[in-house]
């Protein structure tokens, strides 16, 4: 026995040994070149691991590196290896960027995303590509058309609004809340009842399991051999997936349903007239069922979760910046005055506060989205061989790299104060400046730019103010937050808040003098 046992050690060590020196010699053979010379390396790469021990980091730690690499470097596209991965390059220059985005038919998700993505989103237009694709997209255009977004504004932002704010309400009494909760529970809500006529929630089994899906897919990018590691310490992450996947297929049975039952009539109101369209729209663009599912999962995971995180990371800056909550406060009051308005948690429309209305806070929402980018990095895999603007000459099936928390922190492009937050930065005057794509990436670009950026916007205007103006939160710590594991950007620990209610009066000389909580950086 213990002979097998010694005998089991050598057999591992020695195909360890061959693994790592067949990367090593792939490795020298596939180096990427800029006018034929070799790339320069980040900080900390090491012989035959290359940058494989960084991307075993916790996510938080990774992005720290990528910030260091945006730093050393600033625009230079540098070279990244991992065994067993194809030869890849990190990007910074907004020039390359822009090629991809106008390039989007060779730089593709490829397998090396979609291998990892599959499990989860399947057909969805996320991974989708070519006729497959488009049918998605226009399934989407036709869900976020303008009546679609006016019945969002004026009918069902401001109901579940309003629900929260009841619930914010009843909880002055040093409970303490967790705000992210908060504001997943009101996109969840959204998107559940617009996008599929389902009443859904934060808290859901659906919803639990597939914060759990996206955690562990998002693992697979980080860890070069997860499909070892999945067949001993994934049966959680399966299971997960198949609760988000029999989900998908709920949706669809009920989207079957209600178009054999549902005959609206003049008397529904606009919301339930509305609700499902987009489900709906894509049952009519689709035969297969399965994929319709899929396609339905990831227009969830694209509109809710990314909203509701960005809103999180909002309130967890304003708590630390009272000075542009005040600002806030400003803007709101003076709208209302205007309007001849009052604002209380009993009575308030706020649909008042649209992105056109309210350029401040919306500046607000900008530079949060730039500090803390809903969809952190960004991979592509190149279909043919291609040279960058910079000159870099990428072969066939090597992997680009762009890391928005990185890049929006840059120096170059946004000056010597990139890492403070200062949302006048995207303000001229009472306009809002916009930054172009290859800069600025957080909603991507060219033809496959974010389809929802409207409806994020029109929720952000609402909600910031809103919420800004009937309350004050206090964290329960002082302490940095960092994000969990995920495809996206969730708070880890959610935003545990104490909540106390602001009278007009109280709001009014909050306006004026801004009380200094935190520091501010
Ligand atoms: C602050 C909020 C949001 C941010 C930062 C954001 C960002 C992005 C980004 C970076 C992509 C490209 C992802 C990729 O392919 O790797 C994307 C795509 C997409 N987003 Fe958003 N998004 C937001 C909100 C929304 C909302 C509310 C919806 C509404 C349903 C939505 C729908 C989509 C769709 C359908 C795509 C895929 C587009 C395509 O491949 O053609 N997003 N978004």
């Amino acid at each position: 026995m213990g002979i097998i046992h010694e005998k089991a050690h050598y057999v591992v060590a020695v195909a360890l040994v061959a693994f790592l020196i067949r990367a090593f010699v792939l490795s020298q053979w596939n180096t990427i070149k800029r006018n034929g010379e070799r790339l320069k390396k980040p900080p900390n790469t090491l012989p035959l691991v290359g940058n494989g021990l960084q991307f075993l980091q916790s996510r938080w730690k990774l992005f720290s590196w990528f910030d260091a690499c945006q730093r050393k470097f600033g625009y230079e596209t540098v070279a990244i290896s991992v065994p067993t991965l194809p030869p890849g390059v990190l990007i910074h220059d907004p020039r390359n960027l822009d090629y991809v985005f106008k390039n989007e038919g060779i730089f593709t998700k490829g397998n090396f995303v979609k291998g990892r993505t599959w499990d989860l989103f399947g057909n969805g237009i996320i991974n989708a590509e070519g006729d497959f694709w488009k049918t998605q997209r226009k399934a989407g255009l036709s869900f976020l058309n303008t009546a679609n977004l006016r019945v969002l504004t004026d009918v069902a932002l401001p109901q579940y609004l309003s629900e929260s704010i009841s619930q914010l309400r009843s909880s002055t009494n040093g409970t303490v809340v967790d705000l992210q909760h908060v504001f997943h529970e009101i996109t969840t809500k959204l998107m559940g009842k617009m996008a599929y006529n389902m009443a859904m929630h934060a808290d859901d089994e659906f919803t639990v399991s597939f914060d759990y899906a996206s955690g562990g897919t998002a693992e697979r990018f980080q860890n070069p051999l997860w499909f070892v590691t999945e067949i001993f310490l994934g049966a959680e992450l399966r299971k997960s997936i198949a609760v988000v996947k029999n989900f998908g297929r709920h949706i669809v049975t009920k989207a079957v349903q209600d178009r054999q039952e549902k005959e609206f009539g003049e008397e529904e109101g606009k919301l339930d007239q509305i609700s499902g369209s987009l489900i709906q729209s894509l049952l009519d663009a689709i035969q297969d069922e399965q994929m319709v599912a899929d396609a339905a999962l990831t227009y969830l995971s694209a509109g809710r979760d990314t909203t509701g995180q960005a809103l999180t990371w909002t309130f967890y800056l304003l708590m630390r910046h009272p000075r542009v909550v005040a600002k806030i406060r400003e803007e709101a009051t003076q709208l209302l005055k205007e309007k001849n308005v009052t604002l209380t948690p009993d009575q308030f429309d706020s649909s008042l506060f649209n992105p056109v209305t309210m350029p401040y806070s919306m500046a607000v929402f900008y530079e949060v989205l730039r500090l803390y980018p809903p969809i952190p990095f960004e991979i592509r895999q190149c279909n043919e061989d291609v040279t960058l603007p910079d000159g870099t000459f990428l072969p066939k099936s090597s992997i680009l790299v762009w890391c928005l928390w990185a890049m929006q922190r840059s120096k170059l492009t946004w000056g010597d104060d990139a890492d403070e937050f200062r949302p006048e930065r995207f303000l001229d005057g009472n306009k809002l400046i916009s930054r172009s794509p290859s800069e600025f990436p957080v909603f991507y670009g060219g033809p496959r730019t974010c389809l929802g950026r409207k409806m994020a916007e029109a929720i952000a205007a609402q909600v910031i103010p809103t919420m800004a103006c009937l309350f004050d939160f206090v964290p329960t710590s002082d302490e940095e937050r960092t994000s969990k594991t995920s495809l996206t950007l969730p708070m880890e620990g959610g935003l545990p808040v104490t909540v106390k209610t602001l009278t007009g009066e109280e709001r009014e000389k909050l306006v004026r003098i801004p009380e200094i909580r935190f520091s501010e950086h």
